[in-house]
């Protein structure tokens, strides 16, 4: 084990903190040294997760930023909105490289954080300090950052379905709207009368419309790359599966481009960037072909009868939407292969 970073995960009680801990056992130049809990420190972490038996045998370490400095270089804080904005300004202050989860530093103006999340907003230095990190298109900012907030999980198959284009300037900037649709493990591991069993099987249900918290952080991104305000249209939708999530993006072109035209600026856009995989014509991409990885899937329909493209984004919303790209984020921050410790095939069926 000499020679690993060492890994502390603050939340490793949660969905993203327990896919961070499946990730990172694989991973060859990280070892995780602290998994950490606000409410069941102590207790062997085998106990709540029966399928880590064999796998990682450790007690849950309380939540201690001088506790973690002794034992970790690195700390994941995939911690609810609010927590991570007062724990992350103590991890960097005692020194530690961070990459936080949350959407708590994902939004430069934290007014707008305020307005969106209803939490009191960081500091604003720590704002500014934050690297967003979504690595195929910001990923020259991530390389020696100390800190990084990782992109939410709707935002990164958003964006990623999105940039290339609209670089290109290929769509109409006020003409877009963002059809998606996530899997149940999106709303994480807490209880909620919304995403019981019974309300979400057999069903399939619209919410936040218009005041989704991921809204601000998807324009701020595509306001930076088009160089004028871009505003998007968002609803969001849950679906009764596990995993996943698929965001139908369509969008009036500016041109008469033809779908062959997208794959060919979008695979020239991704260029060397092994987790963005954009499909032939015709052959649209489904959450289940990318679940368990760290892809982000994309293909295309242009429509000239209407004069509108579509274009569809898939991903496993606990990999490259939360672990898998916050591990690939460590592997840039440390100047190592982004793969490293991610090259999962996807599970399929
Ligand atoms: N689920 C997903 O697909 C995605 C989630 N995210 C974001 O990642 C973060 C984690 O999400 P997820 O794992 O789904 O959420 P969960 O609700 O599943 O887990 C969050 C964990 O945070 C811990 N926690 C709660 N309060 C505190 C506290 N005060 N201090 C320290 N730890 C605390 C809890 O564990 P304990 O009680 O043991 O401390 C809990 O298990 C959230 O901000 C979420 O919005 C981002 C992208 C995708
Ligand atoms: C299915 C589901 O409920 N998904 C959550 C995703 C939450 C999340 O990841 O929140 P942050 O990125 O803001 O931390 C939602 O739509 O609010």
């Amino acid at each position: 084990m000499e020679g690993k970073l060492r890994a502390a995960i603050v939340g490793s009680t949660g969905y993203g903190g327990v896919e961070l801990i499946r990730l990172l056992q694989g991973h060859p130049k990280v070892e995780i040294t602290s998994v950490i809990s606000s409410s069941s420190a102590g207790a062997p972490i085998e106990e709540g997760f029966p399928h880590l038996t064999g796998v990682l045998s450790r007690n849950l370490d309380g939540v201690d930023a001088a506790e973690m400095k002794e034992r970790a270089d690195v700390v994941f804080t995939a911690t609810p909105a609010g927590v991570s904005a007062k724990l992350v300004p103590q991890l960097l202050e005692a020194g530690l490289k961070v990459v936080d989860l949350s959407g708590d530093f994902r939004l430069k103006d934290g007014g707008e954080y305020e307005r969106w999340y209803k939490h009191p907003a960081p500091q604003e230095s720590y704002l500014e300090q934050a690297v967003y990190g979504l690595c195929e298109v910001f990923g020259e900012r991530v390389a020696g950052a100390e800190f990084i907030s990782n992109p939410g999980c709707y935002p990164t198959a958003t964006l990623l379905g999105l940039i290339p284009a609209v670089k290109a300037g290929w769509i109409k900037s006020d003409s877009i709207i963002v059809d998606a649709k996530s899997g149940v493990s999106g709303a994480g591991r807490g209880v909620n009368v919304g995403v019981h069993y019974a309300e979400v099987n057999e069903n399939f249900k619209a919410y936040k419309i218009n005041k989704h918290q991921h809204i601000p952080e998807i324009e701020q991104a595509l306001t930076e790359i088009a160089g004028e305000a871009v505003t998007v249209t968002f609803t969001t939708h849950l679906v009764p599966m596990t995993r996943g999530i698929m965001t139908t993006i369509y969008a009036g072109m500016t041109g008469d481009y033809s779908e062959q035209d997208f794959i060919e600026l979008y695979r020239s856009y991704y260029e060397g960037r092994s987790f963005v995989r954009v499909r032939n014509a015709g052959i649209w991409p489904a959450t289940k072909e990318v679940s368990g990885s760290n892809y982000c899937d994309i293909g295309f329909a242009a429509d000239a009868r209407t004069g509108r493209i579509t274009i569809i984004s898939v991903i496993d919303n606990l990999v490259k939407g939360a672990a898998g790209q916050a591990i690939q984020n460590l592997n840039l921050m440390m100047g190592w292969e982004e793969t490293l410790g991610l090259g999962y095939t996807p599970v399929y069926p």
